[in-house]
């Protein structure tokens, strides 16, 4: 699962020879290109096919929402905590619904040119390349931009044509304006918990999306989800999320983050591997999250009540 995931997560094709340029990007008369209704998906992005169906349990009506939101085409937002299943979902909503998938991993050195795309300059002179957000509103794609909020605002901007009744990817540099694939979504995944006010997204970005909450699940859906993806038996899922929920209640008094549905499937894959649970829980659980002695001492001992 974890090397399709990867395969799924853009890839610029720039070999040795290739270069970015930005020389072409003086203004051009734009022209209009527009993916056929109906269009069956590109052979192109076969390669961001979701192949075998991932394991998603749901935790409540988030399924058909989803399913009801792309049926208008209405971009979405997924807003919960770090490791709590936003990237499973979009990953399963993929696979549900056939369509192509492409992932881009968001951050501050993000610029519009990477989304968009750029010239680049190689041994046969100089050629275009979509970027992400490109390919996948040229072939049909849900384009899954994680941690959206990490990129800058002005590289943010460039979704809000594709995101309103417009639904056109301009490319200035090119002079190409792409109407998008009838099968063309953006989905976003926010952390609210991360926000500040010098770092969050816009007004004018937000309104553009419908919002799905996440959260870790309740008790007994958490435990099957950890013993499903870690191998270990119930009885110790369980313990786990015990110790997740204890630390879940000192957000705010000493932790930035409770112990996500992540990392306990980490420490559950360290037990089923014959690690001893202790150990396995300070390795996987309680180093990760702090730094600070008191906080590891109260962890510690809520994982020596549970094992
Ligand atoms: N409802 C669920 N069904 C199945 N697996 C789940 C579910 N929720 C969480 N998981 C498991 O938890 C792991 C972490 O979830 P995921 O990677 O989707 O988190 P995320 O919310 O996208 O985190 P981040 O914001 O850091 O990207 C998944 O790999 C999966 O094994």
């Amino acid at each position: 699962m974890r090397d399709e995931n990867l395969m799924r997560t853009y890839m610029p094709r720039r070999d040795a020879a290739s270069r970015s340029t930005t020389s072409t990007s003086e203004t051009q008369p734009m022209s209009r290109s527009a993916a056929e209704t109906g269009a069956p998906t590109s052979g192109l992005l076969d390669s961001y096919r979701v192949a075998r169906e991932p394991y998603y349990r749901a935790v409540g009506d988030e399924v058909a929402l989803y399913e009801a939101a792309y049926s208008v085409r209405m971009p979405i937002m997924l807003k919960g905590p770090t490791g709590c299943g936003k990237t499973r979902f979009v990953e399963y909503m993929a696979w549900k619904l056939g369509k192509p998938l492409i992932t881009v991993a968001c951050n501050e050195d993000m610029t519009a040119s990477d989304l968009v795309g750029r010239f680049l300059l190689d041994a046969s002179g100089t050629r275009w390349q979509d970027g992400p957000l490109a390919l996948a509103a040229r072939h049909g794609a849900i384009c899954y931009l994680d941690e959206v909020v990490e990129a800058r605002q002005d590289t943010t901007v460039v979704i809000h044509p594709l995101t309103d009744a417009r639904r056109i990817l301009p490319l200035e540099k090119k002079g190409e304006i792409i109407e998008a694939h009838p099968d063309f979504q953006v989905v976003i995944s926010y952390n609210p918990g991360y926000q500040s006010l010098m770092k969050d997204l816009k007004q004018s970005t937000k309104q553009r999306f419908g919002a799905l909450d996440f959260n870790y699940p309740e008790h007994e859906t958490e435990a099957e989800i950890v013993a499903h993806e870690s191998g270990v038996g119930v009885d110790v899922a369980k313990n786990l999320v015990h110790i997740a929920e204890r630390a879940r209640n000192l957000k705010g008094h000493g932790l930035d983050e409770g112990i996500s549905t992540r990392m306990l499937i980490y420490a559950g894959s360290l037990i089923a591997k014959g690690v001893a649970p202790l150990a396995a829980c300070r390795v996987a659980l309680v180093r990760p999250i702090t730094d600070d002695p008191d906080m590891r001492d109260a962890l510690d001992s809520a994982v020596t009540t549970y094992f």
